[in-house]
């Protein structure tokens, strides 16, 4: 609030100076004590923030110094390079030209805060590997709202209980059971997409994207919220909604300022879309638990419900779970399904619909993912597909990985280390942001010969020799808990719309324009087209 001083006026008996002061209180004036205790808190104010600043500064000129043979962009005062930073579309970019312009390990910063962007496969096995340096960066701060502490962006301490709990959630034999849930949205994906079979240019992101909502909340929470038939129900913009403000907030200074943010439109529609989110998550965990309660009383146990072919889903499972020998509370089993549901769907979204823009543009390759599906299923379109179904279907994993590398769903992510480490004589210092550079490695032709060339038989060989030059779904301790997962989803809805579709570049033909939202997504669509197949699953010739 600006102060104007019109005018000293001296006023009463007492001889009190007042200062005239307009549209502020009923009588106009100020009494000078007052006005200096206001100027003394704005001075102390000033001087405690320029303390807070010279203090982190001290800590970063500190790390600044251990750091000094790591080159980098040229920082401006006080913004530092945080200019390079605007937009999510620039983030990709700037990630190659810092690789290309510094090498594997770039120091730059925003504001006075250090960030290393790594993209070194040494560098990165000791830091993904630790056990220590395991905790998320401020960024992830912005998902918090909406997933509390769930295991993306829990502490440590949380974090280690909670992981070694869900582990065996994801357990190898219990996604058998998960392939069954896979059956109906994929079915109406395939319906979905006949209607746009004779569109010249087709992006494939959104109908699949409302797909893998269906099939995580059948697999998360054991409901169906039908997205596909459904796609303007309040859960469905209520998640797009979120996605949009966290990536806007990650990105936008202004809005990372919570007292500024809660003065923005978008901060009431997040209140509204986390209300519907949350809502229907506590709604459906007490109706689980209601359920659970009745077929109990009836002596009759989950797992002889859920044995055999039945579906399974997580809620069930989670609402088992006990921590230090407590049942998990329902608001803490509401941060772990959120979770899941928000790392389960966008990623293979993301994933499935760079890998059909990949094969759309690769014929040959197309064509040898075909032949597998013939040499597994003959003619059979809709086959009933088995868990061992998609472990044979090796050369269409290897097309997956592949998409995988040219186009990682995850671009990258971050830590803040808080321990020291070393490499190579380097010592890494803590309290720096490290932002693991996943785009940008796997790319490099240090690790990837023709590392622009889309070939899966590059992954034919298990060459382990840079296993963390390859990290989609990170490494170490903290590495994707989904992926095995993942894996058998893409595969399942891949191999159906392979099945069902010869896949052609769109046209006109487009590139995609990559942009780093949570996940990789492309500002102009990810665009392919699609013929029907015969009645027969004939092998595509030439396109
Ligand atoms: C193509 C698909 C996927 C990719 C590429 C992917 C990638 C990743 C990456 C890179 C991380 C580490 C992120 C970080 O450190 O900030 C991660 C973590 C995680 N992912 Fe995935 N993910 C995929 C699918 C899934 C699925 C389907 C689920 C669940 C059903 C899932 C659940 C999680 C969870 C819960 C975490 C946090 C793990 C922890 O911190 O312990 N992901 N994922």
């Amino acid at each position: 609030m600006s102060v104007q001083i019109l005018q000293l006026n001296l006023k009463n008996k007492t001889n009190v100076y007042y200062f005239r002061r307009k549209s502020v209180n009923e009588s106009g004036y100020y009494p000078v004590a007052k006005r200096m205790a206001l100027t003394t808190l704005m001075v102390s104010l000033f001087l405690l923030v320029i303390s807070i600043m010279i203090w982190i500064n001290r800590k970063s000129m500190k790390q600044k110094k251990i750091l000094a043979r790591i080159p980098g962009p040229k920082p401006y005062p006080l913004i530092g390079n945080a200019l390079d930073f605007k937009s999510t579309a620039d983030i990709i970019k700037v990630y190659i030209k810092y690789m290309k312009s510094y090498g594997d390990i770039v120091l730059a910063s925003i504001g006075t805060t250090l960030k290393l962007l790594i993209s070194d496969h040494e560098v990165l096995e000791a830091l993904l590997t630790s056990t220590t340096n395991i905790e998320k960066l401020s960024d992830y701060y912005y998902l918090e709202n909406w997933l509390g502490q769930g295991l993306i962006t829990s502490k440590p301490t949380r974090w280690r209980k909670h992981r070694k709990i869900l582990t065996p959630a994801f357990h190898f034999q219990i996604l058998d059971k998960f392939v069954t849930s896979f059956e109906r949205p994929t079915t109406i994906f395939i319906k979905k997409l006949r209607k746009y079979k004779d569109n010249k240019s087709l992006d494939i992101y959104p109908p699949m994207d409302l797909c893998t909502l269906d099939i995580v909340c059948d697999t998360v929470m054991g409901t169906t919220i039908d997205a596909q038939e459904n796609e303007n129900s309040d859960y469905v913009s209520a998640v797009k909604t979120m996605g949009r403000i966290i990536c806007e907030r990650v990105t936008s200074p202004m809005k990372q300022v919570d007292f500024l943010f809660r003065l923005t439109k978008d901060y009431q529609k997040q209140k509204a879309a986390l209300k519907t989110l949350h809502d229907h998550t506590d709604f459906v965990i007490q109706q689980r638990r209601n359920e659970i309660f009745r077929m109990q009383q009836k002596s009759n146990n989950i797992e002889s419900k859920s044995s055999g072919k039945s579906k399974m889903n997580f809620l069930d499972m989670i609402l088992h779970l006990e921590v230090d020998g407590e049942p998990l509370s329902d608001e803490v089993i509401r941060e772990e399904v959120d979770t899941i549901m928000l790392a389960g769907h966008d990623t293979t979204a993301s994933a499935m619909s760079f890998t059909l823009y990949c094969l759309a543009n690769h014929p040959e390759v197309q064509k040898r993912a075909v032949e597998e599906q013939i040499q597994l299923f003959g003619n059979q379109k809709n086959p009933e597909i088995q868990h061992k179904d998609l472990q044979n279907m090796t050369y269409l994993q290897m097309v997956i990985k592949e998409s995988l590398r040219l186009y990682p769903t995850v671009p990258s992510f971050g830590r803040i280390l808080t321990e020291n480490f070393q490499v190579g004589g380097q010592v890494y210092p803590k309290g720096v942001d490290c932002f693991i550079n996943v785009f940008g490695i796997h790319r490099n032709p240090k690790y990837f010969k023709d590392p622009e060339t889309f070939n899966p038989m590059r992954f034919a060989d298990d060459n382990t020799q840079f296993r963390f030059a390859y990290i989609p779904f990170s490494a170490g301790p903290r590495n994707c808990i989904g992926q095995r997962f993942a894996m058998l989803e893409m595969k399942y809805v891949v191999s159906s719309v392979l099945r069902h579709f010869i896949l052609e570049p769109a046209t006109p033909k487009e590139e995609p324009i990559l942009c780093h939202d949570i996940v990789l997504k492309s500002k102009n669509g990810i665009k392919i087209s699609i013929r029907e197949r015969n009645s027969n699953l004939e092998v595509p010739s030439s396109f």
